[in-house]
């Protein structure tokens, strides 16, 4: 009792709202200097060029091609100025030096017409890279997740990184090409600034670096604060969106009134939602001083560039035309300049999540089953576990020691036994969906570690206890993607009695089976169930393994059922998990398991006879059916 009222006392601290450990190192990764943020950008851009490279070759290059054409008619037209400048302030009448000036002005307006239509191109190339490049990125992203080997799922690190993957890495995988277009056309742009300026005067050119300073340090310093943020929040977030959907979503909405969950819920959330917003605010504050301190040592340095533009203006370093061109030039390279600080800016924190997304990858591609080549032996006789164990990823206990069963080729096999005794992960074992810590699965000779998921996963059938009631029509929910065959679908059907659910549903088939969309409809939990288990039929498989499949079906329909799984299993392997004994009557074996271990196993008869577990629970639900056959109605 202690214990647990330490544990609930630990519980009422926000303890899942603390830095996790997988992200204690990112600390170190935040404090890091503005150095290596610079030793980071080129890995960046690199990266960024070839997924924009994979995205669309002929896109990647216009737009950096025709950029960096419009950076060489940027540097001409600004030296083109000097001669206009030079015009206008020769001595004489104002009407002989305009039309003096002339020539060099119709040279220069050429050249801004020509950038002008050059960046125009680079910037319709840029747009069509970014959807392409995030659909790339968002097809990775659901290649890996929906072939990594299922306990991944069951890992908080790989959960995490999958969410920070998809909600930020994804969409910043775009926003990291873009950005690095801009630093590059940012990059054209002061660098032909600074060649104007160094064909003027060498001495210009560092000015532009005074200038650059203060303004790339605010902006860098704040990238870094919003994305220190972020990952402080990161598991506070995962867990408010979980709130969000338990108080949004229509399928806990009836029971968060059933158990007037209402409050405590928005407690729950208004405690995360504190932590969040206080990051938030201390994140927003912080940013807003540096940029304060950016502006003023901006502000400083221009005046700096602009005494130093006099003092050699004093000096006969240049003349006149020369400062006018330079004052101009700085002017235009810190529209550059701006553009260029906002997209390193922008480069590094996108470049962030962006690493976020590649190392999810990296994780992920890890947890892929290797491709292991073998397929499973055509037409099994016998598929047994011996001696398999197995403890799920950051569990304390195993949820199965040493159990080995056989299943025969066209029998009816049970399995049966109290709640987490072990069954569903037993069935999940036979599937191929988990591997055993220790122990074989064999389908006759061979190991099914060596048969390739998809080979194995195309001869079962698994109807999951908690199976996925899929948001499309009815005719999807049974075929699951595989090419309609009319014959098998009007037997798994009929087998299953979907049939009749189906001829209910205003649309038949063709009716989609979720509420949420205008002409959905939702079925009880029996109906389900029936289209879920003629989703096994059609699947055609060669082993069926249903958990739990007749739960929601009231006990006429269930026996109906039964009968027709027997008869339409019809050589086929059938492994069926059930809490109903009277349902398992008839199986060929029944294998009781007990806290993750086989304790007793054989026929229906045999059981009894033994009268163990089994026998006591089969007496306990006969005795419960007869009491209520007798009660008068
Ligand atoms: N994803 C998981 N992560 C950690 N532990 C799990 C997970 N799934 C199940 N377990 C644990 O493994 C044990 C066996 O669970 P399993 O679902 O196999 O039992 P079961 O016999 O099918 O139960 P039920 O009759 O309630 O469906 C239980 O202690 C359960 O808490």
């Amino acid at each position: 009792m202690k214990s647990l009222l330490r544990r609930r006392k630990q519980a009422a601290e926000p303890s899942d709202l603390v830095v996790p450990y997988w992200q204690w190192h990112d600390e170190e990764l935040l404090s890091a200097g503005l150095l290596t943020m610079a030793r980071r950008l080129p890995a960046l851009v690199a990266g960024a060029l070839r997924v924009a490279w994979q995205a669309s070759r002929r896109d990647t290059a216009a737009t950096l091609g025709l950029n960096a054409v419009a950076g060489f008619f940027t540097a001409f037209g600004l030296l083109a100025t000097t001669g206009v400048l030079e015009s206008l302030f020769a001595a004489g009448p104002t009407t002989d030096r305009v039309l003096a000036a002339l020539p060099a002005l119709l040279v220069v307006a050429a050249a801004a017409g020509l950038r002008a239509a050059l960046l125009a191109g680079a910037g319709w190339a840029q747009e069509r890279l970014k959807p392409q490049v995030e659909r790339l990125a968002e097809t990775r992203l659901f290649r890996l997740t929906t072939e990594v080997e299922l306990t991944a799922f069951d890992d908080e690190e790989f959960h995490n990184s999958m969410q920070r993957a998809r909600d930020n890495g994804v969409p910043d995988s775009a926003t990291v090409v873009e950005m690095t277009v801009n630093v590059l056309t940012g990059v054209i742009g002061v660098l032909s600034a600074a060649v104007t300026l160094g064909v003027l005067h060498p001495l210009l050119m560092p000015l532009l670096l005074v200038t650059a300073v203060p303004d790339g340090w605010a902006a860098l310093r704040s990238a870094r604060m919003r994305y220190a943020a972020f990952r402080r929040v990161s598991t506070a977030r995962r867990r408010k969106f979980m709130l969000s959907d338990l108080m949004a979503e229509r399928p806990p909405a009836a029971e968060v009134r059933a158990f007037t969950l209402r409050g405590f819920l928005l407690a729950e959330y208004d405690r995360i939602a504190d932590v969040e917003q206080r990051v938030e605010l201390d994140v927003a504050r912080q940013r807003t001083k540096t940029r304060v301190a950016g502006d003023l040592m901006g502000g400083v340095a221009l005046g700096a560039v602009y005494t130093a533009l006099g003092g050699m203006l004093a000096a006969g370093m240049v003349p006149l035309a020369v400062v006018g061109t330079a004052v101009l030039t700085i002017r235009a390279s810190q529209t550059s300049l701006a553009a260029l600080v906002q997209a390193v800016n922008k480069l590094y924190e996108a470049g962030l999540y962006f690493g976020d997304y590649l190392d999810f990858c990296e994780l992920a591609q890890r947890r892929v089953p290797a491709d292991r080549g073998t397929t499973a032996p055509a037409g099994f006789r016998r598929i047994t576990a011996e001696s398999v164990s197995f403890t799920y990823p950051g569990a304390d206990a195993p949820s199965l020691s040493e159990v080995s069963i056989a299943v025969d080729r066209g029998e009816v096999v049970a399995l049966v036994g109290e709640n987490g005794s072990g069954k569903t992960t037993l069935a999940k074992l036979l599937a191929g969906l988990y591997a055993p810590d220790s122990g074989v699965v064999r389908w006759d000779d061979t190991d099914i570690a060596g048969i390739s998921g998809k080979a194995l996963h195309d001869r079962i059938s698994v109807i999951a206890q908690d199976h996925t009631r899929w948001p499309l029509t009815a005719l999807q929910n049974i075929t699951m993607g595989r090419p309609l065959d009319g014959e098998r679908l009007a037997g798994a059907a009929a087998a299953s009695g979907a049939d009749e659910v189906v001829a209910r549903l205003g649309r038949g088939y063709e009716t989609l089976l979720d509420r949420r969309f205008e002409g959905g409809h939702e079925l009880s939990g029996g109906q389900w169930q029936r289209i879920a288990i003629a989703r096994a039929f059609y699947r055609d498989a060669e082993l069926m393994i249903f958990d739990e499949p007749t739960s929601a079906l009231d006990p006429k329909a269930e026996h109906a059922l039964f009968e027709r799984i027997r008869r339409h299993a019809d050589g086929r392997t059938v492994l069926l998990i059930t809490h109903r004994l009277s349902s398992v009557r008839y199986a060929d074996r029944i294998y009781v398991l007990n806290r993750g271990r086989v304790s007793e196993q054989g026929t229906h008869a045999d059981l009894v006879l033994a009268d163990g577990e089994y026998a006591r629970l089969y007496e306990l639900q006969a005795a419960a059916y007869r009491e209520r056959e007798a009660r008068p109605a």
